[in-house]
């Protein structure tokens, strides 16, 4: 290889408790489009953090264009020409597109641009040339999720990167998004930006990837060429063992509704682009419903509307096993059977500075959780214990913080402790949201398994093959709307296509 663009050389970083990067070794070649691929918690996001400048290693070296280099802050690193996509995006709702791409260049090139054009004109060439479709004037409040990640991408290239590092940036992303931004990606590899690219959907690293480290446990097990393997040959270098197959019982009629969601309409809440319109369902037991669509198209309002975050709806426009409950407040939910995984782990599924045996209190029944009015800590550790055991969370400890926890384990811990209340409707939003594909594989068989016992789940997905896989009946949501569910086997991915736009001929009664 020419000199690497970026070597990292015998790179440690130890946790309290977790060795997260164990003298790991990677190169990525000027234009290489490289990929690193590892298990929830193998340590990926910790090396390109180190790479970043976020984080610093507690051994190893960096080397840039084959140059020692200590970068101590992602300025530093941005001033060698290091940008990076996060997972989560860091947008401020409230600034215009241009405002925001302004924030994050390196004070340098701020200044120089603060001479010249205006920051939209600036960046005009620059969105035309990467076909961003963006109007660097607009309020990114205003925008889509697929537009936020394409501003977090302008971001990234309008400090004139040499290497770009992107986590996991098709989780929220139509196809076709998806398929836009891979071309922007090609592009900018053939212009010599090289770019490390995080995921754990091995078929985009076999479309996009020219070479791929693979970690296990922190360590760098293998450098590959990933369009020369099979998918499940990949999956087993990553894990160290084949993926376990989903089984499910043979399909039996479903029982009778057990959430049922009758005209439900509401203005869209501030901040967000869209309400509810005429929204009609019926969840049965012992079925799996799924609700296909493009993030931003209500999808959360009517998660939160059906988990009881928002109670601002007609009382029996929701009616869950025969009562009505759209006043109803979460708890008294989860006290009939309900139990919801939101989409927004920090935050919304987890209090981040909680130990996961305090989280594990988020959602359990109070008598469960207390007695005489004391909380009993002891009880709360050996559920989360459980949880742990029982659903493959790696963490340190049952006490853990939450934000300890790699993203796919926080996934995989929210998930576990939601199945284990034993809900008789569990709704669920992404519920393989940065989760490798053994954990994923996993939580699908305990989906399928909590349907086989006679419970219903409702699964919001963006991932259309996931639903596909999982879902007896499949609905879309569209612009507040949502379609008439029809069977599985009547699907056709034309027909998804259509109804995601909103063009389907007549709504459910
Ligand atoms: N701030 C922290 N404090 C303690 N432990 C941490 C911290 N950040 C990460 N870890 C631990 O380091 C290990 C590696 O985490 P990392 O986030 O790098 O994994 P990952 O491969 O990116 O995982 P995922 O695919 O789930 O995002 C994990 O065991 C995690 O729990």
């Amino acid at each position: 290889m020419a000199v690497p663009r970026l070597e990292l050389r015998g790179i440690t970083k130890r946790y309290p408790g977790v060795l997260a990067n164990d003298e790991v070794s990677l190169a990525i070649a000027p234009g290489e489009i490289h990929a690193v691929l590892g298990e929830n918690g193998a340590g990926k996001s910790t090396l390109m953090k180190i790479a970043y400048g976020a984080l610093a290693p507690d051994a190893g070296q960096i080397l840039w264009d084959g140059r020692p280099v200590a970068p101590r802050a992602p300025d530093d690193a941005r001033a060698l020409g290091v940008g990076m996509v996060f997972q989560h995006f860091v947008l401020f709702d409230t600034l215009t597109v241009a405002q925001n791409v302004l924030l994050g260049l390196p004070a340098a090139l701020a200044r120089e641009l603060s001479r010249g054009a205006s920051a939209s004109a600036w960046l005009a060439p620059l969105i035309e040339r990467y076909r961003l479709d963006l109007d660097p004037d607009a309020h990114v409040g205003d925008l889509s999720v697929g537009e936020h990640q394409r501003v977090e991408l302008l971001r990234a290239l309008a400090a004139r990167p040499r290497l770009l590092i992107l986590d996991e940036p098709t989780s929220v992303l139509s196809p076709e998004a998806r398929t836009a931004l891979f071309a922007t990606l090609r592009q900018l590899a053939a212009e010599g930006c090289s770019v490390a690219y995080i995921s754990h959907k091995l078929a985009e690293i076999r479309e996009l990837c020219d070479r791929c480290t693979v970690l296990r446990a922190g360590r760098a097990v293998a450098v590959v060429d990933p369009r020369a393997m099979a998918q499940d040959e990949l999956a087993t270098l990553m894990l160290g063992n084949a993926v376990d197959e989903v089984r499910s019982a043979s399909p039996r009629p479903a029982g009778d509704p057990v959430l049922r969601v009758k005209h439900l309409s509401m203005p869209a809440p501030p901040g967000q682009r869209v309400g509810l319109r005429e929204v009609s369902f019926e969840l049965r037991a012992g079925e799996i419903l799924g609700v296909a669509g493009v993030s931003g198209n209500g999808q959360s309002l009517l998660l939160s509307v059906l988990s009881g975050e928002e109670i601002h709806v007609p009382h029996d426009a929701v009616h869950l096993l025969g009562h009505p409950i759209g006043r109803l407040r979460p708890a008294a939910r989860r006290a009939l059977g309900l139990r919801a995984i939101p989409e927004e782990r920090l935050g919304r599924g987890c209090v981040p500075e909680m130990g996961l045996d305090e989280n594990m209190l988020l959602t359990m029944a109070s008598g469960q959780a207390s007695s005489g009015g004391w909380i009993r800590r002891r009880g709360l550790a050996e559920a989360a214990s459980r949880v742990i055991a029982r659903h493959g969370v790696r963490a340190a400890s049952p006490r853990a913080p939450a934000r300890s926890l790699s993203g796919g384990n926080l996934q995989k811990f929210m998930v576990g402790r939601e199945l284990d209340g034993a809900p008789r409707v569990l709704l669920a939003a992404q519920p393989t949201w940065g989760v490798d594909v053994g954990a994923a594989a996993r939580i699908h068989q305990a989906l399928i398994d909590l349907r086989d016992a006679g419970g219903a789940v409702l699964i919001i997905s963006e991932d259309l093959d996931e639903l596909l896989a999982l879902c007896d009946r499949l609905a879309v949501m569209a612009g507040g709307r949502l379609s008439p569910a029809v069977a599985r086997a009547q699907v056709t991915a034309d027909m998804l296509g259509r109804w995601m736009e909103g063009r389907w001929t007549h709504d459910p009664a």
